[in-house]
C-alpha cells in the first residue's frame, strides 16, 4: 500500500517517519508523496585520461570526482548531457516497515532534468540525505538552485517489517550520509565481495 498525505501526516505526527527540516509541510506534502529540496553540494565527473574506471578501484573513483558548494544566491548550471550528484537538503529516516522511492518531479521532467538515473530506493532502515543521481537529457542548460523543491518520495508499506533493515547490516555502506555520496562499491569486497564460483 502506498501512503497517502494522510498516511504520511500521522507517521511524521508519530515519530514513526523522519523527514528534517520540513519547514514547509503545506507545500512540502503531496497527495501522495513528499517534495524534498536540493542542497547545496554537487560531486561533478572529471574527464580522465585513465581508460576505464574500475568500479572496484577507490583510488579511480576518488580522483574521478570534484566537489562544487554553490554560494547564496547562486545556481549549479547543468549543461546538457551532464551527469553529477546532488543531494537533498532533507535528512529522512525511514522505518522498517516501509520503503521509499525517489521520484522526478514532472516540472523538472519537462525541462528534460532526471533526478535519478538507475537507483530509487530508500531501504527500509535508511537514515540520511539521499544522494540524488542528476542528468540533463535535453539541449539547454539548466540552472538548479539550492533550496528548490527538485524530487519527492513515495511511501510504500511492507506487508511485514525487514528483518534485516538498512544499518543492521555490515554492507550498510551509505547509512547516516551527508551531503552527495560518491559510489562506494569498492567496500563490497570488504564485505566478502561479489564473486562468482569458479567451476
Ligand atoms: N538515489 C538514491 C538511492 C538510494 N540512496 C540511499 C538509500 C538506500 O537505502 C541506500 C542504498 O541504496 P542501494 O541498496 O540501492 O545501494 P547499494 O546496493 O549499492 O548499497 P548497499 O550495498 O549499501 O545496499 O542508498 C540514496 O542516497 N540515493
Amino acid at each position: 500500500m502506498i501512503l497517502s498525505d494522510a498516511d504520511i501526516l500521522a507517521r511524521l505526527e508519530a515519530g514513526e517517519l523522519a523527514i528534517e527540516p520540513l519547514d514547509d509541510p503545506e507545500l512540502q506534502i503531496q497527495p501522495a508523496s513528499v517534495d524534498l529540496r536540493l542542497g547545496r553540494e554537487f560531486l561533478e565527473f572529471q574527464r580522465t585520461n585513465i581508460p576505464c574506471i574500475h568500479p572496484n578501484s577507490e583510488q579511480e573513483v576518488d580522483e574521478y570526482v570534484t566537489e562544487t558548494i554553490v554560494e547564496d544566491g547562486d545556481d549549479f548550471i547543468l549543461h546538457p548531457g551532464d551527469f553529477v550528484l546532488g543531494t537533498t537538503y532533507e535528512r529522512v529516516e525511514i522505518p522498517a516497515d516501509l520503503i521509499a522511492h525517489v521520484e522526478g518531479r514532472s516540472s523538472l521532467g519537462r525541462l528534460a532534468v532526471v533526478v535519478h538515473a538507475t537507483a530509487g530506493l530508500c531501504d527500509p532502515g535508511y537514515r540520511g540525505q539521499i544522494t540524488l543521481e542528476l542528468s540533463n537529457l535535453g539541449t539547454a542548460p539548466v540552472a538548479l538552485t539550492p533550496g528548490m523543491r527538485i524530487s519527492q518520495l513515495t511511501f510504500t508499506e511492507l506487508k511485514t517489517e525487514a528483518e534485516r533493515p538498512y544499518g543492521s547490516d555490515r554492507g550498510s555502506k551509505y547509512q547516516d550520509q551527508d551531503g552527495p555520496q560518491a559510489s562506494r562499491i569498492q567496500s563490497d569486497d570488504e564485505f566478502g565481495g561479489d564473486q562468482l564460483e569458479r567451476e
